[in-house]
């Protein structure tokens, strides 16, 4: 069983988790055990209808975490699906605590689950099937520094 312990944002500019990234949703992600987790709180920045956190927001909170779950896959992978569902609305500058964790997995498949609480009540939950992708896949995109960077962080948390 795996203690408690902070991972690195995927990237300085993640969307999800990048410290850089001014509109970004900052997820301070955790390894506890077989899952990780993260608090957040939804703002302005990220709002849809009136007073609540936009739908992609959330799908962007649930994609993110997701993705790191990669440390307990230990490899690379990307989302090829991602399937949430909104139980209730997310209302701005709530606390939100956020799970996921990796729930099977099959030569190059990785199926992850994610769900979003506040207090005791499940407010979405989402599916996701992640596909493995070697480094070349990140160096085909972003630049040898960059990629350099993301492997970095990725194995640093070893
Ligand atoms: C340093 C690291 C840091 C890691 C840092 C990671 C950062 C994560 C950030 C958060 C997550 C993101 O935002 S990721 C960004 C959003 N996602 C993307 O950009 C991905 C774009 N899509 C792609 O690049 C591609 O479609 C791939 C790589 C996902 C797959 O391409 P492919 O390899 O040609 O795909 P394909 O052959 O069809 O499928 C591969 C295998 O998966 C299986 N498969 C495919 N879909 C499914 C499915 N729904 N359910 C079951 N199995 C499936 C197939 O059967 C096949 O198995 P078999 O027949 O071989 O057995």
């Amino acid at each position: 069983m795996r203690g408690d312990k902070p991972l690195p944002a995927h990237a300085p500019w993640c969307m999800g988790c990048g410290e850089d990234n001014p509109n970004g949703l900052h997820l301070e992600v955790h390894l506890h055990g077989d899952h990780v987790y993260a608090d957040l709180q939804f703002d302005e920045r990220h709002s849809g209808a009136p007073g609540l956190a936009h739908g992609g927001a959330i799908s962007a909170a649930c994609d993110d975490i997701m993705g790191f779950t990669l440390w307990i896959a230990e490899t690379p992978a990307v989302t090829r699906t991602l399937t949430v569902e909104y139980r209730r609305p997310v209302p701005l500058h709530t606390p939100v605590h956020i799970t996921a964790s990796l729930v099977d997995e099959t030569d190059r498949a990785l199926f992850i689950e994610a769900n979003g609480t506040v207090g005791d009540t499940t407010y979405f939950a989402a599916e996701a099937v992640f596909v493995k992708v070697d480094l070349s896949h990140f160096l085909r995109h972003g630049d040898w520094g960059a990629t350099a960077d993301l492997i970095t962080r990725f194995f640093q948390a070893d």
